[in-house]
């Protein structure tokens, strides 16, 4: 007799094997950490003793299913931000709620949170990209799960890093430390190619391969980081990242749900592992990722929750049901995806996928002994058929719920028995839970109560550093006025041409003031676009002074470069109503009388308002706007134009007035 530490007999054993051997009555005996035989009950207990003896009662005795993509201290954020877009979600909720809050002491608590989660639902492997990663493979490790943990790089500033050198740095660092624990895979995550450069990309690899570590990262989410990438560099994602060499490592690519047949080549020929996000890309809207045609190249998919703010939950017991319907339904073919390989992708085929199948995945003699027993007598998974040999994968992925998984082991120690969690207390962490949410909540409510603070939140908003005085003039012909341009006692620095294309959003609250989101184009002298800028301008909606002469000391003004599109500020600042205004814009830097001034002449096409003359000029105090507000008025005569015609407006009173008088 062979003596081991376990033996567990009486279950149905799902092996997931290559051959998926199943053995009812079977047993699976188990030496310190790892497998010692597997097989029919019989031959088991004829051959081997142990001390520990575990009577399955008849349950499915399978091995863990594998998380294949997460970020688990996001627990604490669940249900922060719903409904949105992905760049609206990240960028205006979770990246500014986590550049606030993050700390090892929250990815702490929120990976405890997870790992109770994760093992209630089954799991005994999860692939994590986050931040302070060191803290979180404390976290796992000390609950007794597994976990590749990848420390992740950004091209701006996370909550763990000033820049993304630090970000290298101390991946390295953290991949030194981890390199060899039993439980621990640490790992790189270069976040997406939305935010990395090159440089990113190549430095991770190059660590990544120094190490022999997986690779992390997110390829083709949605169907605007596949038309951005597109329309910046002229290719798909796929090849975008090959370029940067990311193949070269062993990838874990989450996601891809934009990408082709051809894309779809490269990944495997890389032999990079794809996660497949099923709740997270219905609600996030992202789209269906062709997993029946990834299998069929014959691709490594396996499956993973995302993060549980953006699903909202870690059950992969829901998450396996997902991915078989989402695959007939979008494939028309009820046949795709059937039960025994979607449990595959949660078991043997994650394993590939996310390169550890030498160790988890199935349970075979030498492999780690990470495995659950999910019980298939309750309401609604009976009664039980036996004439078809797949029927018992099909109770697993269309019947079974998480509440089932009864038990589960991970290196061959117990993590849950009869549903006890045995190494975390979940009523504790519940309670530290909620006063964290508590202080999120108040940021939230103080941030979305103005729209500066939202604007700050996404990216900072300086305030103008110097005030303007300007004056504005309607005047019939602009060519005179371009003509007087070029009297004595004017000076012409430089001229520009642009078309401005502004869209003013408005508040239900308007002393919010209104921003305004606009796009210049740069026309060079043969009439082409040659450069295109955007940017965001906080308007306040009173100017902070006149002066004689409809001269205005400008609004308080807050400005910021526009990185994201018009929609996304759209749905971030949810404005109650918008007006576009188009203008072209003629102006030039002079100097008059020994003072700078900006002459713009405007000629108003949407709405067709005409042309206005606007003379500009910087000042720094009172005494200094009142001399040149003297010298706007006389500068506006000197150019032929009428200081009596003169508007104190800004052109979106103007539209504004003219919109209601009509
Ligand atoms: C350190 S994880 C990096 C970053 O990723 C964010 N995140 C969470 N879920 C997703 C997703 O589905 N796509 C892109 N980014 C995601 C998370 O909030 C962290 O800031
Ligand atoms: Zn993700």
């Amino acid at each position: 007799m062979i003596h081991a530490d376990w033996i567990l007999t009486n279950a149905i054993v799902l092996t997931m094997d290559d051959e998926f051997n199943l053995y009812e009555p079977g047993a699976v005996v188990v030496s310190g950490d790892s497998i010692l035989a597997v097989g029919r009950q019989e031959e088991i207990q004829n051959a081997y003793q142990a001390e520990n003896l575990l009577d399955c009662q008849g349950k499915i005795l399978m091995p863990g299913l594998i998380n294949a993509h997460t970020h688990v201290p996001m627990t604490l954020l669940r249900g922060l931000a719903d409904d949105l877009r992905l760049d609206v979600w990240l960028m205006g909720y979770m990246m500014p709620v986590e550049r606030e809050f993050v700390s090892p002491e929250f990815v702490r608590l929120g990976t405890k949170l997870a790992c109770a989660e994760s093992i209630r639902t089954g799991v005994t492997t999860f692939v994590d990209m986050y931040y302070f990663e060191h803290d979180i493979a404390e976290a796992t490790a000390e609950a007794g799960l597994r976990a590749i943990c990848s420390q992740t790089v950004l091209k701006f500033p996370t909550p763990d890093a000033a820049s993304y050198e630090e970000s290298l740095a101390a991946a390295e660092d953290f991949i030194k430390i981890w390199k060899d624990h039993p439980l621990i895979v640490p790992s790189v995550a270069p976040h997406a190619p939305y935010t990395c450069t090159d440089e990113i990309f190549f430095a991770c690899t190059q660590l990544a391969q120094k190490y022999d570590v997986p690779l992390h990262t997110h390829i083709a989410e949605t169907s605007n980081e596949v038309e951005n990438i597109r329309k910046e560099f002229g290719m798909p994602v796929v090849p975008y990242v090959r370029k940067r060499g990311i193949f070269d490592a062993k990838v874990i690519a989450a996601h891809c749900v934009h990408i082709d047949e051809g894309e779809m080549r490269t990944i495997k020929n890389a032999g990079a592992g794809v996660a497949h996000n099923p709740s997270s890309n219905l609600k996030l809207a992202s789209g269906f990722a062709n997993v029946t045609r990834m299998l069929e190249l014959g691709l490594n998919v396996g499956i993973g929750t995302d993060g549980p703010a953006s699903n909202n939950d870690l059950d992969m017991i829901e998450e396996i049901r997902l991915a078989s319907m989402i695959a007939k339904c979008v494939s028309g073919d009820p046949t795709a995806l059937p039960a025994r390989q979607t449990l595959a992708m949660a078991t043997s085929m994650g394993a590939k996928a996310i390169h550890l199948d030498h160790l988890i995945g199935s349970l075979v003699v030498g492999k780690r002994a990470d495995m659950i027993l999910i019980g298939i007598d309750e309401l609604h998974n009976s009664p039980n058929f036996k004439h078809n040999p797949d029927g018992i994968y099909a109770q697993v992925i269309y019947a079974a719920k998480s509440t089932d998984v009864s038990d589960v082991m991970v290196n061959g120690r117990w993590l849950m028995r009869d549903r006890d969690l045995l190494t975390l207390d979940e009523r504790q962490l519940i309670l530290e839970a909620r006063s964290y949410a508590k202080e999120i909540d108040a940021f939230l409510i103080k941030r979305e109560r103005s729209v500066l603070s939202k604007l700050i939140a996404i990216g900072g908003a300086m305030e103008e550093e110097s005030f303007e005085v300007q004056s504005k003039v309607r005047i019939n012909n602009p060519d005179a006025i371009i003509k007087a341009l070029e009297k004595e006692a004017i000076d012409v620095e430089y001229t520009r041409h642009y078309r401005e294309y502004d869209t003013y959003f408005f508040f239900e609250d308007e002393s919010e003031g209104r921003l305004r989101y606009r796009e210049d184009e740069f026309i060079n002298r043969e009439g082409k676009v040659t450069q295109v800028r955007s940017r965001l301008t906080l308007v306040g909606v009173s100017s902070e002074d006149t002066f004689e002469h409809d001269v205005v000391l400008s609004r308080s003004r807050y400005y910021a470069p526009a990185t994201h599109s018009l929609r996304f500020y759209r749905e971030y600042f949810a404005p109650v109503r918008e007006i576009d205004i188009e203008k072209n814009r003629l102006r030039f830097k002079i100097q008059y009388k020994g003072t700078d001034f900006y002459i713009n002449i405007d000629t108003l096409i949407n709405p067709d308002l005409g042309h206005f003359l606007e003379v500009k000029s910087r000042t720094w105090g009172r005494e200094d706007a009142i001399r040149k507000s003297n010298t706007i008025q006389e500068l506006i005569e000197y150019l032929g134009a009428s200081s009596e015609m003169a508007e104190t407006q800004d052109y979106i009173e103007i539209v504004q007035a003219y919109f209601s008088s009509r």
